[in-house]
């Protein structure tokens, strides 16, 4: 069997959210040491916790919900590209050369930042996102908590994505991933209305060609 690398953030109440969005919670509905024959939980959160996936919608109020867009993206051979020496935001010269990748994972964190929120991440350059749907690409993923920068009033690079048609995962944890080809396997949750959708992430080793 190939090696699964989870590439998610644990949902936890401690977990870090976007500056006045809603904070993480889980608790019990039902309670087997109250008796009960099962543990039943529930969780509050916002659509963008942790590991997740952009729909149209989140940029785009006539766009696409969660629960419409098509899997195929979110599942398939993908790039991890070590993109550690962009400052500000990630630019086409940042990018080796993609051998036709049409999915594209970029770590820009040395750690990623599990246990505070990091208002200062690396962005993406809006014309990396033209390019890269030029070379095929359909599927941006980075460990930064958005493509844009948390102060950005113009959503450039959303709007790129938009334009494009392409999907964004968010939050990714790219840590201890080398550099390189992988599966990809990241699922947004069938939300109704969803503006974003969160994920379990994984990357399966490829088959050696
Ligand atoms: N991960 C999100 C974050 C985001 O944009 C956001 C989340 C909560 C509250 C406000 C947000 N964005 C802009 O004001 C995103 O970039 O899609
Ligand atoms: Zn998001
Ligand atoms: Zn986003």
């Amino acid at each position: 069997m190939s090696r699964i690398r989870d590439i998610s953030q644990t949902l936890r109440p401690s977990l870090p959210v976007w500056p006045g969005d809603t904070e993480f919670a889980f608790d019990r509905t039902w309670k087997m040491e109250d008796g009960s024959p099962v543990n039943v939980g529930r969780m509050t959160m916002s659509t963008h916790s942790g590991t997740h996936g952009d729909a149209p919608l989140h940029y785009s109020a006539t766009a696409e919900d969660i629960a419409s867009v098509s899997l195929d993206p979110y599942l398939g051979e993908c790039l991890v590209v070590d993109a550690r020496a962009a400052r500000g935001w990630v630019q086409i010269a940042d990018l080796p050369d993609l051998g036709g990748a049409t999915r594209v994972l970029l770590r820009t964190y040395e750690r990623f930042p599990h246990d505070q929120w990091d208002s200062d991440f690396t962005a993406i350059a809006a014309e990396m996102i033209d390019w890269l749907a030029g070379q095929g690409v359909v599927l941006i993923g980075t460990d930064a908590p958005s493509v844009d920068p948390q102060e950005s009033k113009t959503m450039d690079a959303h709007k790129a994505v938009l334009a494009n048609d392409m999907r964004i995962l968010e939050g990714l944890v790219l840590d201890d991933v080398p550099p390189g080809r992988y599966e990809l396997i990241a699922l947004p949750l069938k939300i109704t209305g969803g503006d974003a959708g969160l994920c379990r992430a994984v990357l399966r080793e490829l088959p050696d060609a």
